[in-house]
């Protein structure tokens, strides 16, 4: 009999056949308690998770005692609760090479959005305010050879700074808890500490995961470091940046924009604050939101489960030692 897994994520029709070459398949819309219930012999039997965004935490484990792996269509683990699935000894699958480059190059279009106003003055053009040669209030500010500074410098940290560096001539900085030697000697960066990075840099570029010592890294103390000229970047997750501070920042002067993919509280309510403010582009967590990549990333978490189901774990896996 095939092992029986849990889909909470529709999938392209040629993965949903993959994956039901191998296992007995329930759908469900979500992990709500109501869908839980609903579901009832399905969670109970499951050997097998499979879906992205959903909280899954210690609650919905106890509904799964037959639980042995779970993969998650997202680099992002943040939404699990690792330490129950330790406990459980359950497999957590991930997906970190599949949107790499796409999320860098979501980064840069933040970036070059942010500086250049692009999405402020194309609003402007459709408003019909393009009446006369433009002045210096459709003017934005330079990007190549102003300092990068990086926080974050993982795999999409990396791929970030290979962009500012070879494509804009950009300086850059990061802040990590040991100097990166692939960074510094292919990217010529510098590792610096935090504060230094925020009072040197023109574009503070934050690319980190969500975790206790991360969480509100960014408040009013960090924005006030900043140049006043400065623009924020934020695609890791909005939870890192107390967002209160930084639309505080923002009115101020104290920084001079912000480009956000991820929010503290997502989707982002229309009442935001940050909403109201000009030089704030605002995007709906597409960090890695393109039909190839987000093809890429739901193959590999089909493949990840299949292979944490049959013992297979030398890659994508968070948690090994649990086997
Ligand atoms: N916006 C999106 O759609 C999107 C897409 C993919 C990933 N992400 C986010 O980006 C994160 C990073 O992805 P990745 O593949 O580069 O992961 P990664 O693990 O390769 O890189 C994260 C880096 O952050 C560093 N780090 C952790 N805590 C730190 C701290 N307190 N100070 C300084 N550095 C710290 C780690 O050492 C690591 O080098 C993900 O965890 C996810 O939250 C967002
Ligand atoms: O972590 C990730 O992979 C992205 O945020 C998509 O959810």
């Amino acid at each position: 009999m095939k092992p029986s897994v849990i889909l909470y994520k529709a999938l392209p029709d040629d993965l949903q056949r993959r994956l039901e070459a191998h296992f007995s398949v329930t759908k469900v819309p979500n992990l709500d308690a109501d869908t839980v219930q609903n579901h009832a012999d399905a969670f109970k039997n499951a050997e097998g998770l499979l879906g992205s965004s959903e909280k899954v935490d210690a609650a919905l484990l106890d509904n799964m005692p037959a639980l042995r792996a779970t993969s998650t269509i997202s680099v992002g683990y943040d939404n699990f609760d690792v330490d129950a699935l330790n406990a459980r000894r359950v497999l957590l699958m991930h997906t970190p090479t599949a949107l790499t480059e796409t999320v860098a190059d979501t980064l840069m279009a933040l970036i070059l959005s942010s500086a250049r106003r692009v999405v402020e003055v194309a609003e402007r053009v459709k408003a019909g305010e393009w009446t006369k040669g433009i002045g210096p209030d459709w003017f934005g500010t330079d990007v190549h050879h102003k300092t990068i500074g990086i926080v974050g410098m993982g795999r999409i940290g990396l791929a970030l700074a290979q962009r500012a560096h070879f494509g804009f001539g950009m300086p850059v900085l990061y802040n990590a808890r040991r100097q990166h030697k692939e960074a510094d000697e292919r990217f010529n960066a510098r590792h610096c500490d935090l504060d230094t990075l925020l009072q040197e840099a023109d574009f503070v570029c934050s690319i980190l995961p969500l975790t206790d010592e991360t969480r509100h890294l960014f408040g009013a103390a960090e924005f006030a470091k900043m140049k006043s000229s400065a623009i924020f970047i934020n695609a890791g997750r909005g939870q890192v940046v107390d967002e209160n501070a930084l639309i505080a920042a923002l009115k101020a002067g104290e920084i001079h924009a912000a480009g956000l993919d991820v929010f503290e509280q997502e989707p982002l309510p229309v009442s935001s604050e940050l909403l109201k403010l000009p030089n704030v582009v605002a995007l709906p967590h597409i960090g890695s939101a393109t039909h190839e990549t987000r093809y890429n990333m739901a193959a590999t978490a089909v493949d990840n489960l299949i292979d944490a189901l049959n013992g297979k774990i030398e890659k994508n896996c968070v948690n090994p030692q649990v086997k």
